[in-house]
């Protein structure tokens, strides 16, 4: 599926041209979406972005939703019944619906007006999994309905990503390593970022550590950091801050210069010293997330690794009704 084509034909059914941009999905799906979110809510005069989990959106669809929006609707399996409702209602409603998924089969496609099943796994071009697809469908309504001057150096990140992350997972691997001998047996963790990247700090707490491995979790805004979660701050309390290049930095630089002084169980993983830099100034912050989601999964897997608790262990989903 080519992503130009596919916006450029929602375009053209459009009477106003696209209005509306929904980014409808469930746990680690969702997580995918939000650099979109930002990305939109950052660069758009007029599109309207939204971002719902499934079953929120079913059961209080936006008055918004109409004939001009399109509804773009992730599910990984494919079949998550939240994420397959919205992508009906959404039809029912006659918004333009773009589903994405692993699974061709998925039910997920029988109510996609555009389909994407896209490639996963180690040894995927990361500008073919969900979250770059996302952000380059989401690039390309921006371009065709308002326009987006920098549309060129975000093509350019598109194709430099895969190789900052290869490099990138090189330099942490000793360090994830590390980490996990010496935290394997914490039982909470805070996580903090900022900008397009916040969704990944709530990503890596409720799937990598809460679903994945069993601990307690919370994901804070490196900017909220200091309206209330500083007061938990000591030197028993395990932090992990993965800081942004581009606008948001000084809000996570804030984050890691108190929480040097008051703080001794810090993890810093840094994009610009993991090579981001090299992505033009204008777009590098879209980029964080889709650096840190590789990057993390290094540590979430040497966690697993000396825990003794394989990540793809559950108890409840897939188990027990719910
Ligand atoms: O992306 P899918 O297949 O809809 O799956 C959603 C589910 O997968 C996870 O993202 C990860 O297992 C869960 O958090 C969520 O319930």
């Amino acid at each position: 599926m080519n992503v130009s084509k596919v916006i450029s034909t929602i375009n053209e059914q459009t009477q106003n041209g696209i209005t509306e941009v929904y980014l409808v999905a469930c746990g680690g799906s969702l997580v995918d979406m939000y650099p979109s979110k930002y990305f939109l809510d950052s660069e758009a005069q007029k599109i309207v972005p939204g971002m719902y989990t499934a079953n929120e959106f079913v059961h209080s669809l936006p008055k918004r939703l109409n004939k001009d929006s399109v509804v773009i609707v992730c599910s990984h399996g494919g079949n998550t019944p939240e994420s397959v409702e919205a992508a009906k209602v959404a039809k029912e409603r006659g918004a333009h619906t773009i589903g994405l998924t692993h699974n061709k089969e998925a039910n997920l496609l029988k109510y996609s007006d555009h389909q994407f099943v896209y490639e996963w796994g180690e040894d995927s071009d990361v500008k073919n999994n969900p979250m770059a697809i996302i952000m380059e469908l989401s690039v390309e309504i921006l371009k065709v309905t308002e326009g987006y001057a920098h549309y060129d150096a975000f093509q350019g990140g598109i194709e430099k990503i895969n190789g900052i992350i290869t490099e990138g997972k090189k330099l942490v691997a000793a360090r994830a390593k590390a980490f996990a001998d010496k935290y394997r047996t914490e039982g909470l963790f805070y996580i903090l970022s900022s900008g397009a990247s916040y969704g990944h700090a709530y990503g890596f707490a409720i799937c990598s550590l809460m679903e994945m491995q069993w601990l307690n979790a919370a994901s804070i805004h490196s900017g909220e950091y200091f309206h209330g979660p500083f007061e938990v701050t000591d030197k028993e309390t395990p932090f992990i801050l993965m800081m942004n290049e581009g606008r948001t930095r000084a809000l996570d630089e804030r984050a890691l210069t108190f929480l040097q002084k008051y703080a001794e169980k810090v993890e810093v993983v840094d994009a610009k010293e993991l090579g981001i830099g090299t992505i033009a100034d204008e777009v590098v912050e879209f980029f964080n997330p889709i650096l840190f989601y590789s990057i993390m999964c290094v540590y979430r897997e040497a966690l697993a690794d000396v825990r003794n608790h394989p990540l793809e262990t559950r108890r409840y989903m897939g188990k027990v009704a719910y």
